[in-house]
């Protein structure tokens, strides 16, 4: 490196600082001002500065040569680029805008004999015309940022990469000529003696002295091959994200910023799409050893991310995820494939000789297949070239063929944690499968630092999401939908609205209100809905209510979970939870239909579950907030047996007969429940006991009975000369209920006992609902207000029942039921992925 001028030494730490910008940072003269900035060098160091072209400009380039090539008029937009650049000039150069402009024309004049030529030129010239406008913008972009720092006067020199940069194309692409180039930049060097430089991104040229470009975001390479050749100390990529983040913020808005990452890691993440670094950019600071940061130039203050040989030892084994679009899987099967020597080698071999680049490759321990994913754009190619070099394999029927799937992308996850920690892979496919995603294909380095799957293209921001939630770099994200904003579903918003923050900073996840739904209307948000104020949404501005719409919106494509919880009280919403939970939606819900109502419709939504990966929680429809479903669940789940379910399973009618003490007729006693609301408007709804035998056949399916409404021995408190008439001639013969209910109290009382409205399921099966008479001891007797009352006899709780007491109605108390479901759900999720709690 004789070339390299000796530099000063006081700041031995900043003895050579090389600063690259993307076009995102130069996007327009006050945004190449700002990096002018940072770029100044350090007291006693010298600076190198690599730029790429304004934003925008090699778009614009690649789309002029096109229009140039086909004969089109180029000139319009070769005017507009022309005048960008003289834009930014008048704004930067200040005193000496002269010679930046000239300098600047010149660059454009030699576009214009370029674009001219285009048209006329022969495939093999045209390439290299075109090589050459491409690089355009670079050129220019270094003329203004040598004009904002203060050009020749401010001792800064201004390199066109051309001159220097000796590259070819190889088998495994651009390959620098280092000695070459080291030689070309000593002779530069003589000629430019200047401290700093400021160097052209993305172009370089050929050994036999052609222009060429290091392909589409090629500048990031330029910088380091640069760095290397100017022996730089350390290298910064300024562009407009915070560092290198953990996954794509456009994909995963929750993405963080990851401090350190290792030579590595960096080339896993950028290879398999990160998209912040060209992959081929760590390879020349990794072999001398020096450090790159990432940082933000519109945030200068923040750290950004350092990557160098050590990396940094992160939390979870994972530190971030890509994705590459765009792929297709190509699979060879065949039962004569197993054990023949060769065939990889074949396969392999054929793709290469096709130019096809394979990103993963995976094989049956079987041996019936080999799978690869190439990139779809080359994949028919690939099938051709394959099926071509196992043609008489396939006649004679040892393989069967080649299938090809195109609409797929890879997932890399990425981390050195991943070396030799277990669990990282089945992480992965776990939350994957949360999230409904299936898998195509699965490959995991022979360094174990990145697993990659193939995955539908469809599925991909879903399938990022859920994994970077999987690997606790963000919250899980569970997109919420809730119907029926009547008492429970109000009761219902505001208590989630309240616990909401506390969930995603403690329990690691983020419920997200998004859709909202009355019988009529419903209310689809793209952010999230404040659950205080997504009731009022409902008005008559609000669209129709179209259930699947409202499904097809919860179950939004980039979250990677869903959940519907329904809260009216409607069959028409129940005969939809099948589909919902076979599409992966989870449904929570105080709403007895789907438990009670018809036996295979219920078997079907159970099934559906399974399919769907998906849970049905509907502990509200039995005791409203009381923990009836879980506790017999528990308990079966433990190995008990049960032996009988009695219990008062309706607040109304047990408060009903807590009063009933012969002091008022029960017709009064009635009418006062109807005043406090306790009752339904029309009292016949609870006095049926309709109500209670859907609690008791739910109960009854909890316990494994197939049990329907129909099987249930109801006894209607309504005699059967009141139940069709309508509710005023009902209440005004409301009277006509007392005689015979006072006989049953005299009678109950004449034995000792008083009287309660039980439902009970025997062991062998039998269910009825009644108004019984019980002995003063029985746990039913020491009930007060509305309380609701389930008594489990079972083999362990044999002598003295197990029992669930409390208030079972309200929207209070039903809602916390609805509420304690979704809880179960969302901490099921977070300890999935092995949250923590803070
Ligand atoms: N893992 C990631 N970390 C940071 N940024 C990423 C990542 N994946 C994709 N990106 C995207 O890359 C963009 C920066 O890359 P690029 O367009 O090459 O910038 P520049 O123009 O500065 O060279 C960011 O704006 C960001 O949206
Ligand atoms: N200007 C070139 C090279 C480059 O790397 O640009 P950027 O740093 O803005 O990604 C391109 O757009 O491909």
């Amino acid at each position: 490196m004789s070339a390299v001028p000796s530099l000063p030494q006081s700041n031995p730490l900043s003895r050579l600082q090389l600063h690259k910008f993307g076009g995102t940072s130069l996007a327009d003269a006050g945004r190449i001002a700002a990096a002018a900035r940072l770029a100044a060098p350090l007291a006693g160091g010298a600076s190198v500065v690599v730029v790429s072209a304004m934003r925008g400009v090699t778009d614009a380039l690649v789309a002029l040569a096109a229009v140039a090539r086909g004969g089109g008029d180029w000139t319009p937009g070769w005017r507009a680029l022309q005048a960008r650049h003289h834009e930014a000039a008048h704004a930067i150069a200040g005193t000496d805008t002269g010679t930046l402009i000239a300098r600047l024309d010149a660059e454009a004049a030699a576009l214009h004999a370029d674009l001219g030529a285009l048209a006329f030129a022969t495939e093999d010239a045209a390439l290299r015309l075109s090589e050459r406008i491409w690089g355009h913008g670079e050129l220019c972009s270094a003329w203004l940022m040598h004009a904002a720092l203060g050009g020749e006067p401010a001792g800064w020199a201004r390199l066109d990469a051309r001159d220097v940069l000796v590259v070819h194309g190889s088998e495994i692409g651009m390959h620098v000529d280092r000695e070459a180039s080291l030689k070309c930049l000593a002779g530069w060097r003589a000629r430019h003696p200047q401290a700093h430089v400021v160097a052209t991104g993305f172009v370089a040229r050929t050994p036999d002295g052609h222009a060429t470009t290091l392909g589409r975001n090629g500048s990031d390479h330029s910088a380091t091959l640069l760095a290397d050749l100017f022996d730089a100390d350390a290298v910064t990529i300024w562009t407009d994200v915070d560092g290198v983040l953990s996954a794509d913020p456009r994909l995963v808005p929750d993405a963080v910023c990851l401090s350190a990452l290792s030579y590595a890691e960096a080339c896993e993440l950028a290879y398999f799409g990160a998209k912040v670094l060209h992959p081929r950019t760590i390879a020349p600071l990794q072999a001398r050893g020096i450090p790159l940061s990432i940082r933000n130039a519109l945030a200068p203050s923040t750290r950004g991310t350092r990557i160098d040989a050590q990396g940094e030892t992160a939390r979870s084994p994972v530190k971030g995820l890509s994705i590459v679009d765009d792929m297709a899987v190509l699979e060879l099967t065949g039962s004569g494939m197993a054990g023949v020597p060769g065939v990889a080698e074949t396969l392999f071999a054929a793709l290469h000789a096709a130019g096809v680049s394979v990103t993963m490759i995976s094989q049956g321990s079987s041996e019936h297949s080999i799978c690869c994913v190439v990139r779809a754009p080359e994949a028919a190619r690939g099938r051709a070239a394959i099926e071509d070099a196992f043609a008489d394999a396939i006649a004679g029927g040892q393989v069967e063929g080649v299938r090809l799937e195109t609409g797929l992308c890879v997932l890399a996850a990425v981390g050195d944690g991943m070396v030799g920690s277990q669990g990282v892979a089945a992480r992965l496919f776990d939350g994957l499968a949360q999230a409904r995603v299936n898998i195509r294909a699965i490959a995991q380095g022979a360094s174990e630092r990145n697993i990659s799957v193939a995955i539908a293209q469809d599925d991909a921001t879903r399938a990022l999401r859920a994994a970077h939630a999987a690997f606790w770099l963000s919250p899980q994200t569970v997109s919420v939908g809730v119907i029926g904003p009547g008492n429970v579903g109000r009761a219902l918003l505001a208590q989630l609205s309240e616990v909401i923050p506390a969930l995603r900073a403690r329990a690691g996840v983020d419920l997200r209100l998004r859709a909202i739904a009355s019988s009529r209307r419903m209310h689809l948000g793209d952010a999230a809905l404040d659950p205080d104020t997504a009731g009022a949404l409902l008005g008559d501005h609000a669209d129709a209510c179209d259930l699947d719409a409202f499904a097809a919106h919860v179950r939004a494509d980039h979250l990677p979970h869903a959940m519907i919880v329904d809260c009216s009280a409607s069959d028409a919403v129940a005969a939809k939870y099948e589909d919902w939970l076979a599409a992966g939606i989870h449904v929570v819900t105080p709403n007895k239909h789907a438990g009670s109502g018809d036996w295979t419709r219920y078997a079907r939504i159970v099934e559906a579950r399974v399919t769907g990966h998906s849970r049905f929680m509907y502990e509200a429809t039995v005791g409203a907030g009381l923990p009836v479903i879980v506790t017999l669940r528990n308990l079966l789940d433990t190995g008990d047996t049960l032996q009988a379910i009695d219990g008062m399973l309706s607040g109304t009618l047990a408060w009903l007969f807590n009063s009933f003490d012969g002091s008022r007729p029960f017709s009064d006693l009635v009418r006062e429940a109807r005043a406090l609301g306790y009752t339904e408007p029309d009292p016949r709804d609870d006095l049926s006991g309709l109500d209670v035998a859907r609690k008791l056949v739910i109960l009854a399916r909890e316990a494994g009975r197939p049990l329907s409404l129909a099987d249930v021995a109801v006894e209607s408190l309504v005699p059967e000369a009141l139940r069709e008439l309508p509710l005023d001639e009902f209440l005004q013969r409301l009277s006509e209920l007392d005689t015979p209910m006072q006989a049953r109290l005299d009678a109950a009382r004449a034995q000792g006992r008083g009287l309660r409205h039980i439902a009970r399921l025997e062991a062998g099966g039998d269910a009825s609902v009644g108004v019984r008479a019980l002995p003063a001891d029985h746990a039913c007797m020491h009930t007060r207000l509305t309380d609701n009352l389930v008594q489990f006899t079972t083999a362990r709780y044999a002598e003295n029942p197990l029992v669930v007491q409390g208030p079972g109605a309200g929207p209070q108390v039903t809602a916390a039921g609805v509420f304690g479901d979704v809880l179960a759900i969302a901490h099921a999720l977070g300890a999935r992925t092995g949250w923590r709690h803070a």
